[in-house]
């Protein structure tokens, strides 16, 4: 059970006492069924609790983590402990101590195994019996003994343990998990803003599904999930778009990017088995119903029950006709529809306000889905969990003790024939607006009073609407030109894309400094950083803490820096001093450092789009950008945008492959980030 979940289930007046316990032969998992009793002792119902050993890696973990999971899920490290109850009612407590084991791991919702095993110890209590449904003669009883379960759970993590090798690839036991997780997925309702409807058929239409993003990024996250098992059963898939293509011709364009492993063709096949492509036009009430004809088949057979999620994966100029048209002819008659909103979200405020009362015109915010990809991202979800899930950092966390923040996209390849559009929209709308905007938020915003999407959100918008719009003077704006030196692309300046207008300043690079304006950051630059055909791919946030007051080391001490890199290779690491080891008094940076790769071996981390997709059927819109959280971004960049197109001031050139203009370090430097060029790292994995 997530924390959320928790807190809310200790509010209600239901009462949880030991039920019976059923040990699975076939899989490694103990479920535990206690009774739920109103606080007059009245039963109603029983709730089911399994802790089941499944390495995540097998399980493609993280998408069925916290926030994305349709259950109760507490993710232990290798483990699930899954809470069910019947819909309606809530699971309270199951003794102080796994109360508290909860609530230190659940934001986290990531246990030890030793502490997996003690809430197991805890919730099944001395006096409960193995019971095994279906077996002839097996009941609940009271009366046996808690070690047997202490040793098919120890037997479980043995079985575990052998089972997630180094490299993780012990097939058959994820076949197994991925069996028991899919079984889950489709069966439990959860009461709050989580809903996985496992059994109603369900239709994802793709709108612009002869496109670019469409056939890199939409149709390769379907079939993924498709194989994983994590759609509902019955899931279907229409393209709509108004090239005339057979689903054959449209699997031909897809084919490159969905990279099928040898062993799961025949999967593959299935999967395409679930594809139409309907063809028409964008503004033709003729051609929505003829599509909307599509999606009714795949309800036939069930009393016409289906919900329908809308992928806009379509340029913005046909946004407004295509969503009036699914409103009006589209919709789903008996379930929901949810519609699924790339970027771009307007241009500036006004124009995005336009499509955001358009937007709420038709369809409720529970129905949108805006989606802000970075927010699918591993680290990015992680910064939740670092900042509240763990005690250290919340005292440290403002004003007083933090110098500066920078937080940088850095992108090592050009606009590679997208000019045409990259040109209209230039770095501050591609990215910052949006992706480091975000980032933002989460590491800024105050603690949410829950985990719920609306809780999270309502943080959010605080942070941004203290935020003072940047103007010309907080920034630093660059183009790339091309590098003679360099090879191939790397060649070509971005006024070299024949698809860019000839002589354009739309900027490719941009730092920008903002100032949020409250009690907590006062003071406090952060440094927006972000560019194309710069000299790596990297995206990370970098909290500077201040110099250590009262130096008695004569100025040797370097500022501690507090790392969360997004990608790649994810890492958190804190830049920190200690004594250089022997006889000496010296000092030297080190650093404490979590590498992923290092410390969850061979787990797989889900593509954020995968993540952020299974939030659409959950119902859970935590990860996705509201209408008033939006209007706030285009509120703090507007004015800059403005000012840029209007003065049009000329980019500082930068060579591609480069850092980008040092003008961008000169403006760090003038905002207390301090850089050292000190600090040496050393691989341990090497
Ligand atoms: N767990 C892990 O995998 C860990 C890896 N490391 C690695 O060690 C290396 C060094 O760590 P890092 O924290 O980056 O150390 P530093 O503090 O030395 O920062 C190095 C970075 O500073 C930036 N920089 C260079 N010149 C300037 C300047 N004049 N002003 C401001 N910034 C400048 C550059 O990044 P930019 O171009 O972005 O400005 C450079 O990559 C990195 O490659 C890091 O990934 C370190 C610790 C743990
Ligand atoms: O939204 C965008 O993001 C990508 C970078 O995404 P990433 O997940 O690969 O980091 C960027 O290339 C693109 O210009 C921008 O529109």
């Amino acid at each position: 059970m997530t924390l959320r979940g928790f807190r809310f289930a200790l509010r209600k007046n239901v009462l949880v006492e030991p039920g019976f316990v059923h040990v699975s032969s076939r899989y490694p998992a103990i479920t535990v069924m206690p009774v739920l009793r109103t606080v007059t002792h009245k039963p109603v119902g029983i709730a089911r609790i399994v802790v089941m050993c499944v390495p995540l890696l097998h399980v493609h973990g993280q998408a069925l983590g916290a926030g994305t999971c349709p259950r109760d899920v507490v993710l232990a490290a290798g483990y699930y402990i899954m809470f069910h109850r019947p819909p309606g009612y809530e699971l309270v407590t199951l003794g102080q101590r796994v109360r508290m084991l909860m609530a230190s791991c659940a934001t986290a919702d990531l246990l030890s195994r030793a502490s997996a095993l003690e809430a197991v110890q805890l919730i099944v209590r001395p006096g409960l019996t193995p019971y095994h449904p279906g077996v002839k003669g097996a009941s609940p009883s009271r009366n046996c003994r808690c070690s047997i379960v202490d040793e098919v759970f120890m037997n479980c993590l043995r079985c575990c343990s052998r089972s997630v090798a180094p490299e993780g690839n012990n097939v058959t036991n994820g076949v197994d998990a991925l069996t028991i997780v899919r079984q889950q997925l489709r069966t439990v309702r959860s009461g709050e803003d989580m809903n996985f409807e496992g059994k109603v058929p369900h239709v994802v239409g793709v709108m612009g599904a002869s496109g670019d993003l469409a056939k890199k990024k939409i149709y390769p996250t379907l079939w993924w999930l498709f194989r994983d098992g994590l759609l509902p059963e019955d899931t279907a898939f229409i393209g709509y778009a108004r090239s005339k293509l057979t689903v054959a011709e449209l699997r031909a364009k897809c084919d490159q990017y969905m990279k099928v492993a040898p062993g799961e063709e025949a999967k593959y096949e299935a999967f395409w088995k679930y594809n139409r492509y309907v063809a028409g036009s964008y503004d033709t009430r003729r051609d929505f119903e003829l599509l909307d004809k599509a999606f009714a088949e795949f309800h036939k057979g069930s009393s016409e029950v289906g919900n329908r999620v809308f992928y806009l994966a379509l340029p913005p100029s046909v946004f407004e006709t295509v969503t009036a048209h699914i409103k009006e002819t589209c919709m789903a008659p008996k379930g929901w529809t949810r519609i699924i909103v790339e970027k771009p979200f307007g241009k500036d405020t006004a124009s995005s306000a336009k499509l955001s009362s358009h937007l709420s015109s038709l369809f409720r915010e529970d129905q949108l889905y805006r989606i802000d990809h970075y927010l699918g991202k591993e680290m990015v979800q992680n910064l939740m969990i670092l900042r509240f899930g763990n005690s250290i950092f919340n005292p440290l966390w403002n004003h007083h003790n933090i110098a500066s923040v920078l937080i940088s996209f850095k992108e090592p390849f050009g606009t590679e024939g997208r000019g045409g559009y990259f040109d209209e929209f230039g770095i501050v709308r591609d990215v910052m607006q949006n992706h480091l905007l975000q980032i933002l938020c989460l590491v800024a915003m105050q603690k949410p009073c829950s985990t719920r999407a609306d809780d999270i959100r309502d943080e959010k918008v605080k942070v941004l609407k203290s935020i003072e719009p940047p103007t010309l003077n907080d920034v630093v704006l660059g183009q790339y030109v091309g590098d003679p030196s360099g090879s191939g692309e790397a060649k070509l300046g971005y006024l070299d894309d024949p698809t860019v207008p000839a002589g354009s300043s739309t900027p490719t690079f941009a730092s920008a400094v903002v100032h949020i304006r409250n009690e907590k950051w006062e003071g406090v630059p952060f440094i927006l950083r972000c560019g194309k055909a710069l000299n790596e791919r990297k995206a990370e946030v970098r909290i500077q803490f201040k110099d250590v007051p009262g130096d008695i080391f004569g100025g040797m001490a370097k500022r501690n820096e507090l790392v969360v890199r997004v990608q790649p290779n994810e890492a958190v690491y804190v830049k920190m001093m200690t004594k250089t080891p022997g006889m000496s008094f010296e000092m030297e940076e080190t650093e404490l450092d979590l590498t992923y790769r290092a410390r969850y071996k061979g787990v797989k981390l889900p593509d954020a789009y995968e993540r952020l997709i299974v939030d659409v059927f959950c119902g859970t819109q935590m990860h996705f950008v509201r209408t008033d959280e939006l209007a706030e971004a285009w509120r703090i960049f507007t004015p800059l945008l403005h000012e840029i197109e209007g003065k049009k001031p000329t980019p500082i050139p930068y060579k591609f492959g480069s850092r980008g203009p040092t003008e961008a370090d000169d403006l760090l430097a003038k905002n207390n980030f301090k850089y050292y060029g000190t600090y040496k790292w050393t691989d341990p994995g090497k």
